[in-house]
């Protein structure tokens, strides 16, 4: 009685951008897919959240904080996941502090929780994915919960079906699964993010806007209505996940861009034959995909381009060089207004702005239109459109982050700091 001690993990997990699709449940409460799914995760250093956890026997009732403002946690997939990971918790100690929880206390107990994402929630770049992933891991470190990274994807998992692809780096497979209870639906690790290190990636965030339709209620009217998911599932994944895995371990980077690309524009499909349709790119998407298709029938490297529920656009290069000639091009059509200098125009790892011989506006202003581009009315430019670039790697997976001032926390109280 009277105790007031807090004890505190801080996790950070990074998003991934899928290049083998999910869309579309058998069950919606467990959040069981109707296909596997494959994705590549994204570097933490430019795109993750960060999470810190925290229980204290004053606390009253479980908490939680996203990007500063407090939110609710009575959302039935808050709830599952703080259920699930409770039901694991195990015995921890404290000498230091001389706290000592037993297994039982833990359903007692109450959390914070205080999550910040380092890029735009809720706009297409996978902040549920990232967010859930590290809400689990970091209740999982704080409760002593002794199951390996694929049985914490399945809490994620009932998070956000993405999310479960976000406990590991590297690419990553989410395995449908058959079981009922949602068992055998874990994301395991196909390889990890040294194994092809070569590739680079680009962001082009299009707008950061809250979308219309979110994930969640677009693949479940595309699972009501539209036939091309059915066929999508039963006969076209099955065989794109094996080639697709091929490719991964091969370093097969031309017929990893040919699924990617084909997976991604079939996953569109798919909300244009939902009823009523949904439309999650637009015409700045549409557009980069024309210029990179050009490209990619001219005699440059391929790129492969992928684009989840919104109208970003996620490329991905071969290696830097190719990823300085894609940079160049898009800055080519869509160089930023006016108004704004590159240095906040390309976030992330910069240093391909050099390899791309870009250290200012002028650089910009001046890039020559690109070869494949013979006409000149194709050379138009689109200032504005693009609202920035994120330039990125592929990245490992969650880690635990032990500098207490990190933590979104106060050790003291217990509240956001
Ligand atoms: N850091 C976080 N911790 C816990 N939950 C989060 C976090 N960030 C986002 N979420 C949850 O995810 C929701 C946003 O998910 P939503 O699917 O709408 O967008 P998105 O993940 O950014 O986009 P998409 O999944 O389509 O790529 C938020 O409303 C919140 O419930
Ligand atoms: C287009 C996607 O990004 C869909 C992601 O859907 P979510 O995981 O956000 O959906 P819920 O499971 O309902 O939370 C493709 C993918 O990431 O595989």
């Amino acid at each position: 009685m009277g105790e007031t001690w807090v004890l505190m993990k801080t996790a950070q997990t990074p998003t991934n951008i899928a290049v083998i699709k999910y869309w579309g449940k058998r069950d919606e409460s467990l959040i069981l897919p109707v296909n596997d799914s494959i994705s590549v995760t994204l570097d933490p250093a430019h795109l993750c959240t960060t999470t810190t956890v925290a229980v204290s026997p004053v606390f009253q009732q479980d908490r939680m904080w996203l990007n500063g403002k407090e939110i609710s946690l009575s959302g039935g997939r808050f709830q599952s996941c703080l259920r699930e990971i409770r039901r694991r918790a195990s015995e921890v100690e404290d000498k230091e502090k001389g706290v000592k929880i037993e297994k039982k206390d833990w359903e007692k107990l109450h959390v914070h929780i205080a999550s910040y994402n380092n890029f735009p929630t809720a706009a297409g770049l996978a902040s549920s994915a990232a967010g859930f992933a590290c809400l689990v891991f970091a209740l999982a470190k704080l409760m002593n919960v002794k199951e390996d990274e694929s049985q914490l994807s399945a809490i994620a998992r009932q998070g956000s079906g993405s999310a479960c692809r976000s406990l590991f780096g590297g690419f990553v497979k989410w395995i449908m699964g058959k079981e009922e209870d949602g068992s055998d639906s874990v994301a395991v690790q196909l390889v990890d993010e040294k194994h092809w290190d070569d590739l680079f990636i680009v962001i082009a965030v299009v707008s950061s806007r809250q979308k219309e339709t979110s994930s969640t209620s677009g693949m479940r009217e595309s699972v009501e209505t539209s036939l091309l998911l059915q066929h999508r599932a039963k006969e076209v994944v099955p065989k794109r996940i094996l080639k697709m895995e091929e490719a991964i371990k091969n370093h097969s980077f031309e017929s990893f861009a040919q699924l990617t690309c084909a997976d991604s524009n079939q996953f569109h499909a798919v909300c244009l034959d939902t009823c009523p349709p949904i439309f999650y790119m637009n015409d700045t998407s549409h557009r980069i995909i024309s210029y990179v298709e050009k490209w990619n029938r001219s005699e440059g490297s391929p790129v492969a381009y992928t684009f989840d529920a919104g109208p970003n656009a996620v490329l991905i290069a071969r290696n830097r060089k190719a990823a300085a000639q894609l940079l160049q091009r898009l800055l080519f059509y869509f160089p930023p207004k006016s108004d704004i200098d590159l240095d906040s125009y390309v976030i992330g790892d910069k240093s391909i702005l050099q390899d791309a011989g870009l250290e200012g506006l002028k650089d910009v202003e001046a890039l020559s239109p690109p070869p494949e581009i013979k006409e000149n009315a194709a050379a138009q430019k689109y200032p504005g459109e693009v609202s920035y670039f994120i330039c990125t790697r592929p990245g490992r997976g969650p880690v635990l982050l032990t500098n207490e001032n990190l933590a979104l926390l106060n050790p003291e109280t217990g509240l956001p700091k």
